[in-house]
């Protein structure tokens, strides 16, 4: 099999810069090693490149990454308009945060279209496209209507919210209708799936057999993958991490201090304020453990033209800021707070200098940052992971200390709890989560998904070729949709 496997963000194999984003740290060693061709944004933006797209080419282990310049007149739309600022937020349950214009549903369209077309150079008779994450939910569509017969998988890395929350999303009925064309559809969790087919039954009013969902198009398999890492070789790169000169720096200046270290891109999702006000009301409600256990927050930049973006960072350097002059001395600060990218290399050793990983998201797909951390851990000695239950990985990561990321007094409870841990304890817990994470392994996701994959695709060719995909349509009065014929190119006119 040929895969084509296709995501906003890409990442480089020579590159050095850090990951920009959990999908970009999972895909490319599994990516690497496989051959597939992997298709991306370049992050460039150029004129006119309706007909030609254009495409940077390089080598990607056996296989190759195509990073492609995006249209300029419909990037922004795109990006940080339809796909983050009103999926993103309803994905994550946050409607009060959606701001979204018709025009950034255009834009959307109009690149999910324009990856459509981009994708035909790549197509050979035995190629599987993958398609990854909600920045193209149509373009299964998009490839079905410019008559691409072959198999077309779909993983969301995201929460499926509610019907109600997910209802929010001008447009939400073509969009899902146009997913219901892929041939399977995976889900970071069960509670994903059933969302999703929870709304395709009530909202579409379609009929679920099992897993699956049949259209006149079809049928779309709805499964869970939940996505990982490859825990062996990242806990060899946290050993090897304690000697960089970055590492040793860090526990040199600790002074026999306890560490507890968050790293997250500052996104609204991760729940940051309520963790730093977490950590503030545990040094003030027990003063003995000032001077003796300091935050290390690592929050990356993310999406930072996005207003909700910029008025986190405005509103946590602020806290951050209130809680250190507030509790800090002349010789303590007891928030590090940091906004910038580490190599994972560098990442790997600080999350084993930590005795207790804050990873209290308010919503989260799966969360990697919680598995490198238990990953990273010294067997002998391993400290302890504070997770919500709202990240994806609480279904796998339970024996971790899960917290309501909403109750900042219980969570301060907690990271005590977890600070003053004794080692037996701490062990049988460390013991349990890495064993979850040596049986699902990166590698037996991408595996797993391929093989869903072959068979759905399978059994859907076996009752004749697909047929043309609902074209995608505009609104019409009423919030309801409409399936109509659409002239090629003639999107949302
Ligand atoms: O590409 P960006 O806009 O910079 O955002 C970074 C990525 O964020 C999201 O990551 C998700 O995928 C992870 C891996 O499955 C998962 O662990 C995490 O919970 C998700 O938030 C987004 O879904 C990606 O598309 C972005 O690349
Ligand atoms: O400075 C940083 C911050 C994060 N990451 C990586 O970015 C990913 C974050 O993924 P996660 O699933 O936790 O969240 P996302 O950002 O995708 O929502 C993890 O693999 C981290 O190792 C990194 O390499 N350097």
């Amino acid at each position: 099999m040929n895969l084509v496997v296709v995501s906003n963000r890409v990442a480089r194999a020579s590159g050095n810069e850090p990951m920009t984003g959990g999908l970009a740290a999972a895909l490319l060693p599994v990516v690497e090693k496989s051959g597939a061709i992997w298709v991306g944004s370049s992050g460039r933006v150029r004129d006119g490149v309706h007909r030609e797209p254009f495409a940077e080419i390089e080598p990607l282990g056996a296989g190759a990454l195509a990073m492609l310049d995006l249209p300029a007149a419909h990037y922004g739309g795109y990006y940080e308009g339809f796909a983050n600022s009103a999926l993103w937020p309803a994905l994550h349950s946050r409607p009060d945060l959606i701001r979204v214009s018709h025009d950034d549903y255009r834009s959307y369209r109009e690149v999910n279209a324009f990856m459509a077309r981009a994708l035909l150079r790549f197509r050979k008779p035995d190629t599987a496209f993958w398609i990854q994450d909600y920045h193209f939910l149509a373009l299964g569509a998009e490839l079905r209507q410019l008559g691409v017969q072959h198999p077309i998988g779909f993983f969301l890395h995201t929460p499926w919210p509610s019907r109600a929350t997910i209802g929010c999303v001008p447009h939400h009925r073509e969009l899902i209708e146009a997913m219901l064309t892929y041939d399977l559809i995976g889900f970071q969790t069960e509670e994903d799936r059933r969302n999703f087919l929870g709304y395709v039954e009530s909202e579409l009013g379609l009929k679920i057999d099992g897993s699956e969902v049949s259209t006149t198009h079809g049928t779309a398999r709805c499964e869970v993958f939940a996505i990982s890492i490859d825990a062996d070789a990242f806990a060899q790169q946290a050993q090897k991490a304690m000697t960089h000169p970055e590492v040793s720096r860090l526990r040199k200046s600790l002074n026999g201090e306890k560490l507890v270290i968050g790293v997250d891109r500052l996104d609204y999702s991760k729940g940051l304020i309520n963790r730093v006000k977490a950590f503030d009301k545990m040094l003030t409600d027990r003063p003995a453990l000032q001077r003796v256990v300091s935050l290390l927050q690592i929050a990356t930049p993310s999406r930072g033209t996005i207003e909700a973006y910029g008025n986190l960072q405005g509103d946590l350097a602020k806290l951050v800021s209130d809680v250190n002059g507030r509790l800090g001395e002349v010789d303590w600060t007891p928030i590090r707070y940091l906004n910038k990218g580490y190599r994972q290399s560098v990442l790997a050793g600080l999350y084993r200098s930590a005795h207790v990983g804050l990873v209290t998201p308010l919503q989260d797909g799966m969360n990697l940052v919680a598995k490198e951390y238990v990953a990273a851990q010294n067997p002998l000695d391993p400290g302890v992971l504070v997770l919500s239950k709202f990240a994806g990985a609480a279904n796998e990561l339970d024996t971790a200390l899960q917290v309501n990321p909403h109750d900042i007094e219980g969570m301060s409870r907690v990271i005590a709890t977890a600070l003053a841990m004794p080692l037996t304890e701490r062990r049988l817990r460390w013991e349990a989560m890495m064993a979850k994470l040596r049986d699902n392994s990166i590698r037996r996701w991408f595996a797993d998904f391929l093989a869903a994959l072959d068979q759905a695709h399978t059994a859907n060719r076996s009752v004749g070729p697909i047929p043309l995909a609902p074209p995608p349509s505009i609104m019409m009065a009423g919030g309801r949709s409409r399936l109509a014929p659409r002239a090629a190119g003639a999107v949302l006119q």
